[in-house]
């Protein structure tokens, strides 16, 4: 079985980066262009502690569609399961990330789910706070805290390019302010904490460590200190098995088979429970807003380190009875 060191991690980058000619990068992001085309970056970080890395992994890049796994994470710790659910779906959909077609067909006119860009608006608006500043805050030290990085903080460059180009967003927070899926006081707010989570600069360590943080149920490792409860963290990990990669998940469950969540910028978070957190960067993305050559570095690592969930290695109880 192969084992992991920064050599492999190494070889899986150098066979992926040619994946990346098959995307593009995505042209309206500050500090983001095609120079940045064959980017690749690869942190894992094991619940050991062990990190492993290789290619691109130093450079920032803004957190994007990530930042829809920390809504969901702190409206339900905020919230509960049931109120959250009431406002959002928890069913995967063949639609793009960013579709307003979808508000008008699903019961109740909710959002599918939390991880396409109307659910995340939807959860934002059940983040507790007195103003988006205080909202926004604590967000922010919920990243520091779960991924070990106190100098994270928001691109305003990032920012004003997301309120610039935000039409499509705020087209779905009017549309859903007009089915009652948010009031008219939430809808504002909820788009602008969405935008400036979006703009959160971040790097593949601190990602791995978010995934570390999800395999971990909820904790930091080494500690016994819950930051959010198990249960909240296996729902957000099952959406992110059955929702992460948007209108790509399925096939993702089948080649890779644990939770994953993508953003536009190119960067992908990986849980394996129990084992790992695995932070990627590759700003080539495809028409589904997923990493090409990350996608790609994700079927070898699963390959190869048999990290699929439901590998017979990973199933406890195989005794048939
Ligand atoms: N897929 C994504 O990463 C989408 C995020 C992007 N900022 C948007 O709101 O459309």
């Amino acid at each position: 079985m192969t084992k992991l060191s920064n050599e492999y991690i190494e070889e899986v980058v150098k066979a992926c980066r040619p994946f990346a000619s098959r995307g593009s990068v995505v042209d309206h992001i500050p500090g983001l262009d095609q120079s940045h085309l064959t980017d690749l970056g690869v942190t894992i970080v094991t619940l050991d502690g062990d990190v492993f890395s290789a290619g691109e992994d130093h450079n920032d890049f803004s957190f994007q569609s990530i930042s829809k796994v920390i809504l969901l994470l702190m409206a339900l710790e905020d919230f509960g399961k049931d109120i959250v659910f009431q406002k959002v779906g928890m069913e995967p959909t063949d639609d793009f990330f960013n579709s307003i077609s979808n508000l008008e067909d699903y019961e109740g006119q909710k959002p599918y789910n939390p991880l396409i860009n109307s659910g995340a608006i939807a959860t934002a608006s059940m983040i507790k706070g007195s103003s988006t500043e205080e909202r926004f805050k604590r967000c922010l030290d919920f990243i520091r805290k779960i991924t070990e990085n106190k100098k994270i903080s928001m691109n305003e460059a990032v920012y004003e390019s997301e309120v610039k180009n935000g039409a499509r967003n705020k087209a779905l927070a009017y549309f859903m302010e007009s089915t009652g899926v948010l009031s008219s006081q939430e809808s504002d707010d909820a788009l602008d904490l969405y935008h400036r989570i979006n703009s959160i600069d971040i790097n593949s360590l601190a990602l791995a460590k978010m995934g570390c943080f999800l395999s971990n149920h909820g904790r930091l490792i080494g500690s016994k200190k819950q930051l959010i409860s198990p249960e909240h963290v296996r729902t957000v990990k099952a959406i992110m098995l059955s929702s992460g990669m948007y209108n790509e998940s399925g096939s993702f469950g089948v080649e890779v088979g644990f939770p994953l969540k993508s953003g536009v910028s190119g960067s992908i978070v990986g849980s394996v429970p129990g084992q790992m957190g695995i932070g990627i960067i590759g700003p080539a993305i495809n028409k589904k807003g997923n990493s090409e050559a990350g996608g790609e570095a994700l079927r070898i690592l699963s390959r190869d380190l048999k990290l699929n969930i439901f590998h017979d290695s990973n199933v406890k109880n195989l005794d048939i009875k």
